[in-house]
């Protein structure tokens, strides 16, 4: 880009020169003392007209007036820097060259024909302005031309390498092979690669390459690869505040916003569970994994010990208080499907006495193997057996009808007094024996589970009025 500024600098500055000397060539061709003089020679033109400060003033190193046919009417060379006059041969040379080529040859009157550029002479490339005589108000016919031209010298080059702020050269033109496709001054650099140095020629008014400069730029001016580079890293580190604070947004906070959140509602539920949430962080990832297993460990401890609080401790069957839990969910199910509801209770015949006469220890572990003899003798998963308070023990069974129940209270009767744990002190056998007093209830029979409950509680009352190793049932009429 700077580079191609430069280059246009240069550009402009051969064009500025171009055109001043076809703006003076222009001022003595279009003017009726020209146009007279070439019709007219007289040495009172020349006199007062091109003295020595004119070629100055107009920094112009030959004037030729050029007469119909080509012919040289009036011709002065003077070398307007070193101020002495050019060779006559030399200019002779000169003018010929440019005459051939620059005559005007057509003889519009509206439009005054002017060439102007370089051109390459014997004597060397030179820049020439040449315009058409005419009248000042530009009428007039052919008559012939006016010639300027300013010879190429090293300050010419050097006025170039001032305005455009770059080191230029002028090469050998002679060295370029014919093959050599050097561009100009104001080529396009968009296709050649980025360089420091550079040629560049100047074409004269034919298109041949008459001026070689060698170019140099000062600036280093980085190439387009660079600038790219340059303007991903700008934009890269104008997003990079923004791109952290997304990476922390997502990477961090959010997932501890939630994962917060999520402990809040846990606190709110009394429940812990695993986060969901996960992080590229390790650090975080690391917290999240730990709190999930901290949560595992809890949850199964809970469970432990929500197992622990519902089982009895003598026994490993379920306490009281996981037969009640367990009651007060089966009344709701048979209620709502219209289902019989049983109760049973038991209770070890005096074992008081047992105690008093094996020990408490004896005691303990006949407790357990009446315990183990229940469970084992329900059939059924919905079945319930537990350990209702010292050696008495509460059975639930859904969906068992009269003779089930009484079937099943037979079958524990005999059971338990299979089990021949001998009780010398029992007044109604040697083994030790159960009394069972059970009660049934469907929809109507009763109002409330405690109600079922106390029906079964006097059934067992009974049994045991009765003599006790036996079995009693509630019913809704009569007991
Ligand atoms: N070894 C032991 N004894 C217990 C346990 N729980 C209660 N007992 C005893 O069980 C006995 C219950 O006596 P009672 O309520 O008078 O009843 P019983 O002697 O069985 O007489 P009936 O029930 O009328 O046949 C008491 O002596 C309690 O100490 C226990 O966990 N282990």
């Amino acid at each position: 880009m700077l580079q191609t500024r430069e280059l246009h600098a240069v550009d402009i500055m051969i064009d500025q020169h171009l055109q001043q000397l076809a703006i003076s060539n222009y001022d003595y061709a279009v003017w009726d003392e020209s146009y007279e003089f070439i019709q007219y020679p007289t040495r009172a033109f020349i006199n007062a007209n091109f003295l020595d400060d004119t070629f100055t003033s107009l920094k112009i190193d030959g004037a030729v007036f050029v007469g119909k046919n080509k012919q040289i009417q009036w011709e002065r060379g003077f070398d307007y820097i070193e101020e002495h006059a050019l060779n006559d041969e030399l200019l002779d040379v000169v003018t010929a060259d440019i005459i051939n080529i620059t005559y005007p040859t057509s003889s519009q009157t509206d439009n005054v024909p002017q060439k102007k550029g370089f051109i390459s002479t014997r004597y060397g490339p030179v820049m020439f302005a040449s315009t058409q005589l005419r009248q000042s108000d530009r009428s007039g016919q052919q008559v012939g031309m006016l010639l300027f031209f300013r010879k190429i010298r090293l300050s010419f080059i050097d006025q170039l390498a001032v305005f455009s702020q770059l080191s230029i050269s002028q090469g050998d033109i002679n060295s370029l092979q014919s093959t050599d496709h050097l561009p100009e001054i104001s080529a396009s650099l968009v296709d050649e690669p980025f360089s420091l140095t550079r040629q560049r020629v100047i074409k004269d008014i034919n298109g041949n390459p008459i001026i070689l400069l060698n170019i140099r730029h000062q600036h280093n001016d980085p190439p387009p690869f660079f600038s790219h580079t340059l303007l991903i890293i700008l934009i890269v580190l104008i997003m990079l505040p923004f791109i952290l604070q997304g990476i922390v947004y997502f990477q961090l906070i959010r997932p501890l916003t939630r994962g917060i959140t999520n402990i809040v509602h846990m606190i709110h539920r009394g429940e812990l569970s695993p986060l969901t949430e996960t992080s590229t962080i390790v650090d975080f990832q690391k917290l999240i994994t730990s709190f999930n297993q901290l949560v595992s460990i809890v949850n199964q401890q809970q469970q432990a010990l929500e197992a622990l609080a519902l089982k009895d401790g003598l026994t490993g069957i379920a306490n009281r208080r996981a037969f009640e839990h367990h009651l007060s969910l089966s009344w709701s199910l048979t209620q709502r499907n219209t289902l019989p509801l049983a109760i049973v209770m038991l209770d070890i015949d005096f074992f008081k006495h047992y105690n008093d006469n094996l020990g408490h220890q004896a005691g303990d572990a006949a407790i357990r193997q009446v315990a183990a003899t229940l469970s084992q003798n329900l059939g059924r998963n919905d079945d319930m057996v537990a350990r209702y308070g010292g050696e008495e023990f509460a059975i639930i069974l859904i969906n068992t009808d009269i003779p089930q129940v009484k079937s099943l209270m037979n079958k524990l009767l005999l059971a338990v007094r299979e089990l021949a744990i001998s009780h010398p002190q029992s007044s109604v056998s040697s083994q030790l024996t159960i009394s069972l007093g059970a009660a049934v209830t469907t929809q109507f029979e009763c109002s409330s589970v405690d109600e079922l409950l106390q029906h079964a509680d006097q059934a067992l009352y009974l049994a045991k009025s009765a003599g006790r190793n036996n079995a009693m049932l509630w019913r809704s009429s009569s007991p």
